[in-house]
């Protein structure tokens, strides 16, 4: 089944990617003519409940606002089916994300990128604080953003030779209080502190031995397989008291990030406007 959902990726794809890109070069938002079920694929297999969550934007599956929106759609519709369990995933044979699209940051008009930070807060609210157990197979490198939504998950497994962090330090970023947050929820605060103040990208090795990553995987099958085998754990679990017990530890975090939402996306849209940040983004453009 989810061959078949590998299978009938979008031949649409380039029409989408070009109209987003025309749009966002001409600065207008262009959320009404993006076909959402093809950036997120959901797949659910029939035999064990599992809804398989595939992040589908090539070439390097880069967060703009449209596959921001479509994972927060996908994650409404794993809810809605009352889903087992959920494996998030990439479409990209060697990549599970890159971070946002940097291409969102450039010069990026005000409303779109308080837009874009709104829905990053929804799609955390809705990934950490999901009732149902969660998984991230991460069959390549996963610097930044997408590294975020793998810690929002309760396992992780990784391949080999591929690397993991949050490195907004390196760039002069202070990194915001939801990434703060999901990472101590998975290693402790020294090491968090470390991390993140450091911006170390880690190593499969090394993210194991901190405990950012739970598993090593040979390929991506055995990474999926190993999320597999960790959402069968639960099998015999009553879950309406598992996932009760899952929101009540992660509550406190939460709360804190509610009542905090106005603040935070404003740090973020003073941190991405700052002519520093700017002159990062526009390198890495070769502008
Ligand atoms: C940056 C701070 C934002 C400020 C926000 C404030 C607070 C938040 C703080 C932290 C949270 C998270 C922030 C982010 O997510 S920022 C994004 C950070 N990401 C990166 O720095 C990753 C950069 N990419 C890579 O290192 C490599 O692509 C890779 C992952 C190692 C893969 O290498 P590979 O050789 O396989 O591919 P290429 O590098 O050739 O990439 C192919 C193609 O894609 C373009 N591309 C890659 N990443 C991005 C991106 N994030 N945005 C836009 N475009 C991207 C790359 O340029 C290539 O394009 P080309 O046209 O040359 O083919």
């Amino acid at each position: 089944m989810l061959l078949r959902q590998f299978t009938r990726a979008p031949n649409n794809m380039n029409l989408i990617r070009r109209i987003a890109t025309n749009a966002i070069l001409k600065n207008q938002t262009v959320t009404t003519n993006i076909d959402y079920n093809q950036l997120v694929l959901v797949d659910v297999n029939d035999k064990n409940g599992y809804a398989t969550v595939t992040l589908n934007r090539p070439p390097v599956n880069s967060f703009n606002l449209e596959l921001m929106m479509a994972l927060s759609r996908a994650l409404d519709q794993v809810e809605r089916n009352n889903s087992r369990g959920m494996i998030l995933t990439s479409i990209i044979p060697n990549i599970f994300s890159t971070g946002f699209d940097i291409r969102e940051l450039y010069q990026a008009d005000e409303r779109r990128l308080r837009e874009f930070w709104s829905v990053l807060q929804d799609c955390w609210f809705k990934l950490y604080g999901s009732t149902y157990p969660t998984a991230a197979s991460i069959n390549g490198h996963n610097p930044a953003a997408g590294c975020f939504f793998a810690l929002c998950c309760e396992y992780r497994a990784m391949v080999r030779n591929s690397k993991l962090g949050i490195s907004g330090a390196r760039l002069g970023i202070s990194i915001p209080l939801p990434m703060i947050y999901t990472m101590r929820s998975v290693i402790s605060t020294r090491q968090t502190e470390l991390a993140l103040t450091t911006g170390t990208l880690f190593t499969s090795d090394d993210a194991l031995k901190v405990g950012l990553i739970d598993d090593i995987a040979t390929d991506r099958s055995d990474a999926f397989a190993k999320c597999e085998a960790f959402l069968d754990r639960f099998k015999d679990i009553p879950p309406v008291s598992r996932g009760y017990t899952k929101r009540s530890v992660r509550q406190k975090d939460m709360e804190e990030i509610a009542a905090n939402r106005q603040r935070d996306t404003d740090e973020f849209v003073r941190a991405v406007l700052n002519p520093e940040a700017q002159s990062s983004f526009a390198a890495f453009l070769g502008k």
